[in-house]
Parts: structure tokens; C-alpha cells; sequence
């Protein structure tokens, strides 16, 4: 493959609502749309998926452009190869900085299925003609306020709700909540923010049959989830911890977590994401297809990923209208009775909107190789 041209995208897009985590809330999402393209002119896209601040891991917007300018293309422009699958090898020598890896590869994919003329889901090996939706809900400022809301998207179709939750907003959050909704497939995203001297205080979830609690304790821990694991019925699923396959294989054979959420942002692309996702599919672990509050790009990535036959759970992919008034992709992606249909253009699948990307662009850096 020859890529000829390299386009970084800045976006500033306001959230329809703030998202509010145990980390705090995000008013606004910066955004970094990578966008390669060969010598006929094909275009392929990619999202970065850092956030502006460095709190959910350690990259962030400026880091990942930094990373993509000053040591990505470079390697880029001297590598020749023929598959996307082979750049993890080039960027392996880069320590870390996943997003920025997987921001640049992302692009790279969706150029080379539309080169193929197939979807990218085919270019990945799914087989899925849809992917069932879930909605992850940020913390509210009532727990009234979070009831309403999930009816509000159950009325939507949605069959899976995710809810995040920390000390002060949680036991009795989740048990007002089965009260409400007593089969509800619902889950509780804690974003570390527990240690193991919360084991007690923990176990109290487990008479309300969550599917999962994900990522109670440090973003960087593997060793005290399986600890955790071995006193709690809930089974763990972990996120920020699994940064990479040797990630993935270490949480297994450790026992510290049921189920995982794959990232592609956070693993370092679709071609490692695929791996995590083999690797699972032999050790018999559920997985689903995390979310990094994206624009339609990454969505579209990451709903291709999960017709992958492993992402047997509904992932945190929703509507496009969940954060964005208007999103830069069209059609926009659209829930329907819980699931989203994977549109059999090829790519990603969906046409980016010069108009609207335009629109959100604050800055762009443009690279010819
Ligand atoms: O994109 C989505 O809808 C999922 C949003 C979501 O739950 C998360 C996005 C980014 C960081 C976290 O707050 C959280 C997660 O940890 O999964
Ligand atoms: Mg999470």
C-alpha cells in the first residue's frame, strides 16, 4: 500500500449533555480525525480517541498528533507494505501511546477495505449483519433523574444500560434502580475508583445480578482484580487495564476479570483489538466493543469490529444522536429495537461530510510522503 497524503483533523464538538464520570465531566469533546489517502485519490479515515485531558490513560489530543507527526508518519513514510496489519510491527518500536498508533492504523484499514472494494467488518473476518446497541449514562445529579433517563432510552430500544458509579453513588443507586427495572441487563462502571479496602463495600452488588462491574480498581492493576474476582459473585470486566494482547493473557490466566471491553483506541488498533478478540474466543471470556464518547468515524470502527463472532455482549455503541446534535458522518447511526444494521458500502460504510467536518475543524496538518 502507498499512502500519498496525511490530513490531521482537529474537531471541537459541545456534547449534547455533560458526561460525567468518577473523574469528573466533559462539557466538550476535542476531537482528531486522521484521514490517509493513496494515489487515486481514495480517501481512508481514523479517529484518536484521547480525550483533552489525560484521565482516562496517560495520552491526550497533543500527545496523539505529536506522536502521529513527529514519529508515526515518519515510519510511515519509509515502511512499504501491503497489509494494515503489518504497521504494528513498524510502530512497535514507539513505546505505548496506543491511541495515537490506533488513530493512524484506523485510517489505514478503512483505506485498504475500500481499496478491496468490502466493508471493513469483512476486512476484519465479522460475519455479523448487526451489532446489538447499549448506552453507557454517565453519573446524574438525582438518582430520579437517572431513572427517568433510562426509560427514556429503553423507550429508544435500548436493551443493555450501563451506568457509571462511585463512592457516594453507588449500592443505593443500583438498588433504587432494580426497583424500577428488576431485569434490566444493567452493569456499573466504577473507572477505578475503588481498592481492595472497598472488598466489603463491594460485595454488597452482588445480590442485584449485574451483568458486570467493570474496572473497579486501579487503571493499571491486574493483580488486585484477581483478588477482588476470587470475593465477588459480579463478575469483573476490565478496561483501562488491557492496554495489549499480553494484557488480555495475563488478566486471563491471573483470573481477575469474567469479561472484557475491547478498545480499539486503547489497544492500539483494529489489528491488535482482533487478537485481544481471538485470544478471548479460545479462553471461552465474553467481550464487547467499548466506546470513547466518538464521533460517527470511530463508532463506524468500532461497530464493524464487533460483528467479530466473540462480542457475543452489546457493546457501549449507540446512536449517533446520544452526544451529537448533528454528527460529521451521514446516514447518521441509528439504533432500531436495540440494534445497529452494518451498511454494506465499503470502508467504514459511511460517507464523512466534508461540510460538516469542516464545520468542527479547528486546526489541520497536512503531510505529504
Ligand atoms: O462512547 C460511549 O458511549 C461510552 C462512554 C463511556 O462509558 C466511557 C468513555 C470514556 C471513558 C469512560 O468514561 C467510559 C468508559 O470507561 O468506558
Ligand atoms: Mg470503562
Amino acid at each position: 500500500m502507498k499512502i500519498k497524503k496525511i490530513v490531521l483533523h482537529i474537531l471541537q464538538m459541545r456534547l449534547k449533555a455533560p458526561f460525567s464520570t468518577s473523574y469528573g465531566d466533559i462539557h466538550d469533546r476535542e476531537l482528531l480525525i486522521v484521514e490517509v489517502k493513496d494515489d487515486d485519490g481514495a480517501a481512508g479515515f481514523g479517529e484518536g480517541v484521547a480525550f483533552s485531558i489525560p484521565w482516562y490513560t496517560e495520552e491526550t489530543v497533543k500527545t496523539t498528533v505529536h506522536m502521529i507527526e513527529d514519529f508515526l508518519i515518519p515510519i510511515l513514510s519509509k515502511t512499504s507494505f501491503h497489509h494494515p496489519r503489518e504497521l504494528v510491527e513498524s510502530f512497535r518500536f514507539i513505546r505505548r501511546n496506543y491511541m495515537a498508533k490506533a488513530a493512524l492504523e484506523g485510517a489505514v484499514w478503512d483505506l485498504y477495505a475500500k481499496q478491496q472494494n468490502i466493508p471493513l467488518s469483512q476486512a476484519l473476518g465479522g460475519m455479523k449483519k448487526e451489532v446489538e446497541a447499549g448506552v453507557s449514562i454517565g453519573i446524574q445529579p438525582t438518582i430520579k433523574d437517572l431513572i427517568s433517563l433510562i426509560e427514556q432510552y429503553q423507550e429508544e430500544g435500548y436493551k443493555r444500560v450501563k451506568i457509571k458509579i462511585k463512592p457516594g453513588w453507588d449500592i443505593e443507586v443500583v438498588k433504587e434502580i432494580r426497583k424500577h427495572f428488576p431485569n434490566l441487563d444493567l452493569m456499573a462502571d466504577a473507572n477505578s475508583a475503588y481498592t481492595l479496602k472497598d472488598i466489603n463495600h463491594l460485595k454488597q452488588l452482588d445480590e442485584f445480578q449485574l451483568m458486570m462491574i467493570e474496572q473497579p480498581l486501579a487503571h493499571d492493576d491486574i493483580v488486585d482484580h484477581s483478588k477482588l474476582q476470587k470475593e465477588l459473585e459480579t463478575p469483573i470486566c476490565l478496561d483501562e487495564s488491557i492496554c495489549s494482547l499480553e494484557d488480555a493473557r495475563k488478566a486471563v490466566e491471573l483470573r481477575s476479570c469474567k469479561i472484557m471491553n475491547i478498545k480499539i483506541g486503547r489497544v492500539g488498533g483494529l489489528t491488535e483489538a482482533k487478537k485481544i478478540h481471538d485470544f478471548c474466543k479460545e479462553q471461552n471470556v465474553p467481550v464487547w466493543c467499548g466506546g470513547m464518547l466518538e464521533s460517527g468515524i470511530g463508532r463506524a470502527h468500532n461497530i464493524s469490529l464487533a460483528t467479530l463472532e466473540q462480542f457475543t455482549l452489546p457493546g457501549d455503541i449507540s446512536s449517533s444522536s446520544k452526544y451529537w446534535e448533528e454528527d460529521i458522518i451521514e446516514p447518521e447511526i441509528s439504533v432500531y429495537n436495540g440494534k445497529i444494521a452494518l451498511p454494506d458500502s465499503p470502508g467504514i460504510g459511511f460517507h464523512v461530510s466534508r461540510e460538516k467536518l469542516k464545520k468542527y475543524t479547528v486546526e489541520t496538518k497536512v503531510f505529504t510522503l
